[in-house]
C-alpha cells in the first residue's frame, strides 16, 4: 500500500479542458427500489444537468429482509415484509444484475471512479487521484484523509495480516482506535471517505470469482412496521438488523492496492444527519462549500466584502494557521453547525473544478472586490 499527500500545487492541470471531458464522461447511478424513479424524475426535471441523457445509465441494487433481534421477519404493511437494500457492497450483484460491466466495455470504458453521494465535496473523476492510481498499476485504489478524533465515524484503512482493507468504524475496538505513534498521532489515522478507484477488469474479476467470498455485516437499523392492530409504526430507536455488504470488501482481492492521502477541508464534509444535528448536517455541507470558494476566490485574488462593503477575513484552511500537537481533537478542523456562516459566496462547477482560475475568470477575481452574496457562474457575471 502507498499512501501519498495530494498537493494540487505541484501540478498543472489542464482543467478547462478537463471540465469538458467531465461532461462527456459516463456515469453509472446505483439506486434502490425506493430511489430509482425519484433520482430519474429529478434528472428529467433538471435537464440532466447539461449532460447528455445517453451517457447516464440508472440502475437498482438488491432488497433483501429486515429482521428483529431475534431473527423473526418485520412486517412493513399487511402482507408485506420489510425490505432494505443490500448495502453499498450490493454493487457488485447490481452490476451483474444490469449487465453494467457489458455495458463499460462497449463504451470503453477502463478506469471508475466509485463514490458514495454523500459528500459535498467529492471530487468526480479526480484527474489526480485517477492518474495517481493509473500511473501506480493499481487495480484498486482509496482516498481517505487523516482521523479527525479516534471515535470518528469513519472506516480504517490499512493492512490486516498483510491484506489492505478497511475496518469499519461499528466493527473497531473503542482501545484500536486511541492507539497512538512516537509523534503522538493516531496509529490507525486513513479515514474511509468512500472514494474508490477500480479499473473495469478488476471489477470483473470481483462479480466472476469473488462475490461468493463477500462478508456479511451486520447493520442495526430503525425499521418501519405495522402493529398487531394495522398502524404504522415509525420506531425512534432501533429495533431490528439488515444483513449489508460493504463496498471496500473487495479491496483484499485487489493485486496492487493504493491509498491516497488529500486534505479534509477539500474533499470531505459527509451528510449523514438532518439539520439540527450539531455536525454532518445540510448546513455544515453548504457551509464546507462555501467556505471552499471563499478560499479559491480569496487566494485568486479577490477580496470579499460583507453587506457593508467591509473586507472579510479570508477563509483561511485551519491546517494552515494553527499549530496543535498532531492527533489532537483540534488537529483535524471539522466544520460544525456552530461555526459561523462563511460568506455566501459559490462558484460554479461549470467555471472551476478545484479552484483553478480560468483565464475569463481571473479578469474577474484577480485583484477585485466582490460582495459577499455571489454566484460566480459560466458567463463570469457579477
Ligand atoms: C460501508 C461503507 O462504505 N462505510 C463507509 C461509509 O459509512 P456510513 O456508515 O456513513 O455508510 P452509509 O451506510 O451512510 O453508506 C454510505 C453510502 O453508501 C450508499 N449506500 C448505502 C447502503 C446501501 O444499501 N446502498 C448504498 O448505495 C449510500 O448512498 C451512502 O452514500 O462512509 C464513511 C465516510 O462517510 C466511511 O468512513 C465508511 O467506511
Amino acid at each position: 500500500m502507498e499512501v501519498s499527500r495530494n498537493n494540487c500545487k505541484d501540478y498543472i492541470l489542464q482543467t478547462c479542458s478537463f471540465l469538458t471531458v467531465l461532461l462527456h464522461l459516463f456515469r453509472y447511478i446505483m439506486t434502490s427500489e425506493f430511489t430509482l424513479a425519484p433520482t430519474e424524475k429529478f434528472f428529467e426535471e433538471n435537464n440532466y444537468f447539461g449532460l447528455q441523457p445517453s451517457n447516464i445509465v440508472m440502475f437498482e441494487q438488491r432488497m433483501i429482509p429486515a429482521v428483529t433481534f431475534d431473527g423473526k421477519v418485520i412486517l412493513q404493511g399487511k402482507g408485506k415484509i420489510a425490505m432494505a437494500p443490500d448495502g453499498n457492497g450490493g454493487l457488485y450483484q447490481a452490476l451483474l444484475d444490469n449487465k453494467v460491466l457489458q455495458d463499460m466495455k462497449k463504451r470503453g470504458v477502463e478506469y471508475l471512479h466509485v463514490y458514495c453521494v454523500d459528500n459535498i465535496l467529492v471530487k468526480m473523476a479526480d484527474p489526480m487521484f485517477i492518474g495517481f492510481c493509473v500511473s501506480k498499476g493499481a487495480d484498486c485504489g482509496a482516498k481517505v484523509v487523516e482521523k479527525a478524533y479516534p471515535a470518528e465515524p469513519v472506516g480504517v484503512v490499512c493492512r490486516v495480516r498483510g491484506v489492505s482493507q478497511v475496518v469499519e468504524y461499528s466493527e473497531i475496538k473503542p482501545e484500536m482506535t486511541e492507539l497512538r505513534g512516537p509523534g503522538e498521532e493516531f496509529v490507525y489515522s486513513a479515514g474511509n471517505i468512500c472514494n474508490h478507484f477500480f479499473t473495469r477488469t478488476f471489477l470483473q474479476d470481483v462479480t466472476e470469482k469473488f462475490m461468493g467470498q463477500l462478508k456479511q455485516h451486520v447493520a442495526i437499523k430503525k425499521v418501519p412496521f405495522v402493529d398487531t392492530w394495522g398502524n404504522q409504526v415509525k420506531p425512534t430507536k432501533p429495533n431490528g438488523i439488515k444483513m449489508e455488504k460493504f463496498v471496500f470488501d473487495v479491496f483484499r482481492f485487489s493485486r496492487n492496492f493504493v491509498a491516497f492521502e488529500v486534505v479534509r477541508e477539500d474533499e470531505f464534509s459527509p451528510l449523514k444527519n438532518a439539520d439540527g444535528a450539531t455536525k454532518d448536517s445540510p448546513i455544515t455541507a453548504r457551509n464546507s462549500l462555501l467556505a471552499q470558494h471563499c478560499r479559491w476566490a480569496t487566494s485568486a485574488g479577490a477580496t470579499l466584502l460583507d453587506e457593508h462593503d467591509n473586507p472579510l477575513p479570508p477563509s483561511a484552511r485551519s491546517d494552515e494557521n494553527t499549530v496543535q500537537p498532531a492527533g489532537s481533537e483540534a488537529h483535524v478542523h471539522t466544520i460544525s453547525a456552530e461555526d459561523s456562516t462563511p460568506a455566501q459566496f459559490e462558484i460554479s462547477p461549470l467555471v472551476s473544478y478545484f479552484g483553478e482560475v480560468r483565464t475569463q475568470t481571473q479578469i474577474v477575481t484577480g485583484g477585485k472586490s466582490m460582495s459577499y452574496s455571489l454566484l460566480l457562474d459560466n458567463n463570469c457575471t457579477m
